[in-house]
């Protein structure tokens, strides 16, 4: 199944072209790279498949069943892109119970397993101005995946993160994909696309280019 399209997309800024005529296809149920050099255009391209900034030219097709009705952010799309703000007078489990009233889908203890599942104390009473990078990084995660989203775009979800972290959140991701999720990452470390995604685009030339064959 086509879950987003990417067609003859265009993006610029102030004459910066990042994208021009580029074209992808990401289907369901599997785990998509996206590389590039720094300022190549991951981070946009994330946001213009969120609805976040609006293409100059082109379209991007989200599946209908991940169509919001009064929305232009896709419905049941968990994200990281650049780092989130967050209230940093408050402990992690605050912004994440914070967030999680947007939509009231979830409980606390759904808030409090996705914590543990990520690496984090639910009960530590920190607050977040205190946090390290990487518990920062794993707090992102929690946001991205709490509400058991079916599509997760994540821009750099591995940076600061330990090696024992890494390891634990590309089985998650893995184990996401084995249970139907679609999940679209980028990294700069080869390691993490080679051992996750089954398709790679490259950002080249303002095109995407696929830069592995599906396994
Ligand atoms: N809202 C904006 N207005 C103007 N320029 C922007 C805007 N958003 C992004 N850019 C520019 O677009 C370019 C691509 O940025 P983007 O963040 O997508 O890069 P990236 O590929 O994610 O880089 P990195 O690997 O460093 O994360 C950069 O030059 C950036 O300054």
């Amino acid at each position: 199944m086509k879950l987003i399209e990417i067609v003859n997309l265009s993006k610029a800024f102030k004459g910066n072209v990042l994208l021009n005529q580029a074209n992808a296809t990401f289907e369901k149920g599997k785990i998509y790279g996206v590389t590039g050099p720094n300022g190549s255009g991951k981070s946009v391209l994330f946001k213009l498949i969120c609805g976040f900034i609006k293409p100059d030219e082109g379209e991007i097709y989200i599946h209908p069943d991940y169509r919001s009705k009064n929305a232009d952010f896709p419905r049941d799309f968990g994200i990281i892109i650049d780092r989130p703000g967050y209230l940093a007078g408050q402990t992690g489990i605050d912004n994440l119970r914070k967030l999680a009233e947007i939509q009231r889908k979830i409980s606390d203890e759904d808030i409090k397993s996705t914590m543990r599942l990520v690496g984090l104390d639910p009960n530590a009473r920190q607050k977040m101005k205190s946090y390290s990078l990487g518990m920062k990084q794993k707090v992102a995660l929690a946001q991205a995946i709490m509400e058991n989203q079916d599509v997760l775009l994540l821009d750099e979800p591995f940076n600061a993160l330990d090696s024992d972290s890494v390891k634990s959140i590309r089985e998650l991701l893995l184990k996401y994909k084995q249970g139907g999720k679609t999940i679209i990452l980028t990294s700069h470390n080869q390691e993490d696309i080679d051992l996750l995604c089954d398709q790679v685009f490259e950002i080249r030339n303002q095109k995407l280019f696929i830069a592995q064959p599906i396994q």
